[in-house]
């Protein structure tokens, strides 16, 4: 995507309720915010929003963070969630947004406050001097073991193979996280594609005839939180 953080977004995103201004001040009180005791699930890279928006709609009974580092990219996101509001259906009310770096998870949600993480069509970095770069890598793998707890679940969605094969590798290898679940053309896949809700590159992707990959990653009872 070519915008990045313009000055427009910043004002759209403070107004907004929905955006939460100062997330690390949540840290263990998630749950407070939402005024339930739902389980928190995250998508890291939300993009323009419709993958996180589908699914707070078809379960209520969860509570979705869309985190996104680009403030340009959120305000596509956000102002869906406003079209919404103002639609007779209304938005859901068990979503919120983020905007900052995947980076900064342990200093933003506690040990297991987090049950299940996606990462939808993520940046290839493609050069290997990037490779940590990746949210699939195995230095992002350890800062999303801190916050899932045992049992909870990385689940990626991606149609460029090379950074598949390495997020499978990187799974494989991690002390944190056992595979859970793998298919190389999702949507042929009758059990791994149910329920799927498309994103926006998904949908452009597997409309130029590209198969869809995901994978499943599970923290394992015994891995340690990173
Ligand atoms: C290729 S887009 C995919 C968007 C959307 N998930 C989809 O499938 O349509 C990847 C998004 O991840 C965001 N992103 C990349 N690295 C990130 C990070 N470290 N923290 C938060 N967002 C990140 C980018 O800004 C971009 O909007």
């Amino acid at each position: 995507m070519r915008l990045r953080n313009i000055p427009r977004a910043e004002g759209v995103l403070e107004a907004c309720k929905e955006v939460v201004k100062n997330p690390a001040g949540q840290k263990s009180r998630w749950h407070e915010l939402f005024q339930n005791q739902n389980p928190v699930h995250i998508e890291i890279g939300m993009g323009k929003g419709q993958f996180l928006l589908t699914l707070a709609e078809r379960n209520p009974d969860i509570n979705y963070i869309g985190i996104e580092r680009y403030s340009s990219v959120l305000l596509r996101a956000v102002e869906k969630f406003q079209l919404l509001s103002e639609s007779p259906k209304g938005a859901p009310s068990n979503i919120r947004f983020l905007c900052m770096d995947a980076r900064e998870l342990p200093e933003v949600f506690a040990p297991g406050e987090i049950e299940k993480i996606y990462l939808n069509f993520s940046d290839p970095w493609p050069k290997a001097r990037h490779a940590r770069r990746r949210l699939t890598s195995r230095e992002f793998l350890s800062l999303y073991a801190k916050v899932l707890p045992p049992g909870g679940t990385v689940e990626f969605k991606t149609d460029n193979r090379p950074l598949f094969d390495f997020s499978e590798e990187e799974v494989r290898e991690s002390p944190f996280f056992t595979l859970d679940g793998l298919t190389y053309d999702l949507h042929r896949d009758a059990g791994m594609n149910q329920g799927n809700i498309m994103t926006e590159y998904e949908e452009k992707f597997s409309a130029a005839g590209n198969a869809i990959c995901k994978l499943i990653a599970r923290k394992s009872p015994s891995g340690s939180e990173g």
